[in-house]
């Protein structure tokens, strides 16, 4: 039992179990039983939270499918979230992928198909006058976190309409697990704004409007009644994009960085801990990022953003900008990204390479392939951010093993069906030389007697830290040097770069201590940079550990509505 102090509530009998945050279910005391009206609406014993626990573990263990597995937490989350959060932190490392990457693209490609119950709130732009009305009916008077979908790119899946809830909970589900914000003030959000796949849109149970996305000035102004709502609503809430595709991502969140506290977690998230884990490699290799050549597969709003952010770290380092920039390689699917190549996005223009640059490669298409970048370029970096699976064929990454003695290659793209090589391929073909990372979650792997842990690059490791910290310090806005903040905390903690082995980076189930470091340090950029509250370190310590939500029952004491 938790040592706060007793909770006020005069929810009572069916309404007090049905409400997840408030529901203890068999826990209930005996005391609490009579006084609530609950007594007999319980089977006749009291139990504590282990022995819930215990129960709960051994029907999830009876269910052989990841997706079933799903099915039945999320159940458990919709009943008692108190029992669902200590349930994940007792089996952190069994349950992240269940109830996250790469379970939760199932879940989001499923959701009609298995919806039970409501979570979140559903903004449909079919709905539209009613905005502030829904809002108004979440009962959480105190939002500080909201994850806001339209579901049109769900990791690498792809368009799935209202089915992109299902990551919005998921990423808050990590926020609490991981980043002690309480459920209390999370809240998962999805636009729906059609679906332009015509899979769901021919689906007899699919539970979002059958229509083709909106697009154009009505999509933006739909964006921003949502944006202005929320802000009405709750004023000081921080909001997370996600899943956007990549046409609406940044511009999306170019419009709103700068008067919303707001950031998305594809482009900057992913940027973070990219650059996080680049650095942890680079330091376990000794050398600066800034001598490395890097090639990105995928030249989109995220290979983008994390190139712009590998750019700025270069930059730290010393580099010039210019200089930093011919240090990076964009390849997409017409091949790198060259000056003068046609209908590039504006977020790529300075990503091209120059034609100077590549007059001396020879190559026989009109441009240089991601076979002739690392023939020609001779990189020591690779990333993945395509998500098209098998991009890192045993030809790409053996003409890159023939000029870099130790590579790093990260195939990030999610979840782990749709990598562009998986651990197992690269180390083999780098026999083992090699510094490697994935987006989604994959088992060591065993070659030639030796294990290789694979660490998971994934923005996991930086948004509940970013939360945390804007919510010590109530940050008004997110900038660049709070998520580089973020980035290096990570890289300091790297088993790897600190003693020679071990993982790349940190166990996630050692998330909630690095968390609390990542909050700390961002909320002292934001401080610095007067974007926040300005208190002492000790304070912000205090803070940090004070607003930790732990899954523990409370005592609760009855009143009149
Ligand atoms: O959700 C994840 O695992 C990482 C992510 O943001 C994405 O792939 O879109
Ligand atoms: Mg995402």
């Amino acid at each position: 039992m938790s040592n706060k102090p007793s909770l006020y509530t005069y929810y009572a009998g069916p309404a007090l179990l049905e409400t997840p945050l408030l529901n203890k279910g068999s826990a209930f005391t005996k005391e609490e039983r009579i006084a609530f009206n609950l007594i007999g609406l319980l089977p006749p014993r009291y139990e504590t939270i282990e022995q819930q626990m215990e129960r709960a573990y051994m029907q999830y263990s009876s269910f052989g499918e990841p997706i079933n597995k799903h099915i039945y937490l999320r159940n458990i989350q919709d009943k008692n979230e108190t029992l669902f959060y200590r349930l994940v932190q007792q089996h952190l490392e069994e349950m992240l992928p269940i109830i996250y990457t790469p379970t939760v693209g199932d879940a989001c490609e499923k959701f009609s198909a298995i919806y039970r119950s409501a979570r979140g709130i559903f903004v449909s732009y079919n709905e539209r006058e009613y905005i502030d009305d829904i809002l108004r009916s979440v009962t959480k008077s105190k939002v500080k976190v909201i994850v806001v979908t339209d579901g049109e790119r769900v990791l690498g899946l792809g368009d799935q309409g209202v089915g992109g809830m299902g990551i919005s909970i998921g990423k808050l589900s990590l926020y609490t697990a991981c980043g002690g914000i309480s459920p209390a003030y999370t809240l998962p959000v999805t636009l729906d704004v059609g679906t332009n796949n015509e899979k769901l849109l021919n689906d007899p149970v699919y539970m979002g409007s059958k229509h083709k996305r909106i697009t154009g000035e009505e999509y933006e102004q739909f964006i921003d009644a949502f944006m202005k709502a929320v802000k009405r609503r709750w004023p000081e809430a921080m909001v997370q994009f996600e899943d956007f595709a990549q046409p609406n991502a940044m511009p999306i969140l170019k419009r709103y960085r700068d008067t919303y506290c707001c950031f998305n977690d594809d482009i900057q998230g992913t940027a973070s801990v990219t650059v996080g884990s680049l650095l942890a490699a680079c330091r376990s290799k000794g050398v600066a990022l800034s001598s490395q050549k890097v090639v990105f597969v995928g030249a989109g709003s995220a290979g983008c953003g994390i190139a712009e952010q590998v750019i700025q770290q270069m930059v730290v380092e010393g580099l010039d900008e210019a200089t930093a920039r011919s240090q990076i390689y964009m390849v997409d699917r017409f091949g790198l990204l060259t000056e003068g190549m046609p209908d590039l996005r504006d977020f790529q223009d300075a990503l091209v390479q120059k034609k100077s640059a590549v007059s001396d490669w020879s190559y026989s298409g009109d441009y240089a392939s991601l076979r002739d970048v690392m023939n020609c370029a001779k990189p020591d970096i690779l990333i993945g951010v395509s998500g098209v699976p098998g991009l890192f064929t045993e030809a790409v990454i053996s003409a890159m093993k023939k000029h870099c003695e130790l590579p790093i290659i990260f195939p990030l793209s999610n979840p782990s069906r749709q990598v562009e090589a998986t651990p197992e391929q690269v180390i083999k073909w780098t026999e083992g030389k090699v510094i490697i990372a994935t987006g989604s979650p994959f088992k060591p792997v065993t070659y030639k007697g030796k294990s290789y842990p694979i660490a998971q690059c994934n923005n996991s490791y930086i948004f509940p830290g970013i939360g945390l910290g804007v919510i010590a310090v109530k940050a008004r806005l997110i900038s660049d040097e709070m998520l580089r903040a973020a980035s290096e905390t990570l890289a300091a903690a790297s088993p790897l770069a600190n003693t020679g082995q071990g993982g790349l980076l940190p166990p996630l189930s050692d998330l909630s201590g690095l968390s609390k470091q990542i909050a700390f340090e961002v909320a002292k950029i934001a401080m610095a940079q007067g974007l926040a509250l300005e208190i002492s370190d000790d304070e912000l310590k205090q803070r940090i550990e004070k607003n930790f939500w732990k899954p523990e029952y409370r005592s609760y004491k009855r009143i009149s509505r």
